[in-house]
């Protein structure tokens, strides 16, 4: 289907693709490739772009949003004492306190985009069991159709044991998002993605290419215990990859992207059918034991109130609301996020080392006028 369609007079949401995958896997470039791709539809449709990698030198794109322009990640190590890989990770948990913001900024344009391009950092992790990973995913996701790109390395994958690596990695971010998943080959003008199609449709040929491959039986020719390991897991996988939808794309020469664009709206369907439905249950579920714990504490609270009045009439009398003093203690230390192309940007860096706790640990440094 051709991106563009979806620019109607009744316009769809646009649909937000959030990118992950290992390092080195392409992300970058297939952001950059799928942006090309969308600007080059008749009429042209440029994506809204974020980069959420914090210590990436060079984006070959330019992001509307830039996490970049907001935590300054070498301060982040400096100040937290930290190595690259949990530097990365603090930064972003210090840029998900501002997500509503984020959000805000992308809502604004959603009329005027088909789709909103998220580019994460390789450190994996952060959607394996990060709480930042889950915040970010699930406040794009209650905003608008989401899907995942898992983004694979297709010539360093050709390993059995890689492969099913790779695999369970984005087994456990779908089962931890719940999202419509593609799981997207890259780099096919090296290595074509057929042989990893026939891997996951049916799992003896993976178990056959599992057995011929070296160092998986011992010195008496008995399978190791990471073949075994392999062959019980291949059989758990079979019930994963029924779920996903996969495609082969080369983000260098541009082969294979409309293929993920198809994938992409047939996500859209799956998230309105699927995920939708389940979101505003939780929804639901949630006002509702909302609604009931603040009615019990409220009756709790004037149940006190009485006692505390029947048997303090004059400090009942005192105890009265004041309009005059009202919004005299309001801490309004709002650091914001904004639109690269709208106008101000502020950076966040931490306080002192040993004083932070939460983004009220962060003060704006620096401001830079666009
Ligand atoms: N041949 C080939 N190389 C690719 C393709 N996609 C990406 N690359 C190369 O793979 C390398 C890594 O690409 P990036 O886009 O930086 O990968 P990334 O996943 O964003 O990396 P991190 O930011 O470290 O997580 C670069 O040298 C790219 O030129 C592709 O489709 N084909």
């Amino acid at each position: 289907m051709d991106p563009s369609a979806s620019s109607s007079s009744s316009k769809k949401k646009p649909v937000a693709i959030i990118t992950i995958g290992m390092a080195g896997a392409g992300k970058s470039t297939f952001v950059q490739r799928i942006n090309s791709y969308l600007h080059s539809q008749d009429p042209p449709a440029p994506p809204y772009i974020l980069n959420l990698d914090p210590a990436v030198t060079h984006v070959p794109f330019e992001a509307n949003i830039d996490i970049r322009d907001t935590v300054n990640y070498p301060e982040v190590m400096k100040q937290y004492n930290l190595g690259p890989n949990g530097g990365i990770l603090t930064a972003l948990n210090l840029f998900t306190t501002k997500f509503d913001q984020v959000l805000g900024l992308v809502e604004k344009r959603a009329e005027e985009v088909d789709y909103v391009i998220l580019d994460t950092p390789g450190q994996i992790e952060i959607f394996t069991w990060s709480a930042s990973g889950a915040i970010i995913t699930d406040a794009v996701a209650s905003s608008l159709p989401t899907v995942v790109a898992y983004i694979i390395d297709t010539p360093r994958t050709t390993a059995p044991a890689t492969f099913m690596s790779n695999m369970l990695y984005a087994c456990s971010i779908l089962y931890k998002t719940k999202l419509p998943f593609i799981l997207v080959f890259n780099k096919t003008d090296v290595q074509p993605h057929e042989f990893a199609l026939e891997w996951m449709h049916d799992f003896e040929l993976f178990q056959a290419a599992l057995a011929s491959h070296s160092g998986t039986h011992d010195s008496e020719g008995e399978p190791t215990y990471m073949n075994s390991l392999m062959n019980s897991m291949s059989l758990v996988l079979d019930e994963f990859y029924k779920h996903l939808k996969a495609v082969g794309v080369s983000s260098m020469t541009g082969d294979g992207i409309k293929e993920f664009f198809d994938a992409v709206e047939a996500s859209r369907e799956e998230y309105e059918k699927e995920y939708l439905p389940e979101l505003e249950r939780a929804r639901a579920q949630r006002e509702k034991t909302l609604q009931a714990a603040k009615e019990d504490s409220m009756n709790r609270l004037m149940k006190d109130l009485e006692i505390d009045r029947a048997k303090n009439p004059h400090g009942a009398l005192a105890d009265r609301w004041d309009p005059e003093n009202e919004g005299e203690d309001e801490d309004d230390g709002n650091i914001n996020i904004v639109d690269r192309s709208k106008s101000l940007v502020i950076v966040m860096t931490p306080t002192p080392a040993g004083q932070v706790s939460s983004v009220k640990g962060c003060v704006p440094s620096l401001i830079i006028v666009c």
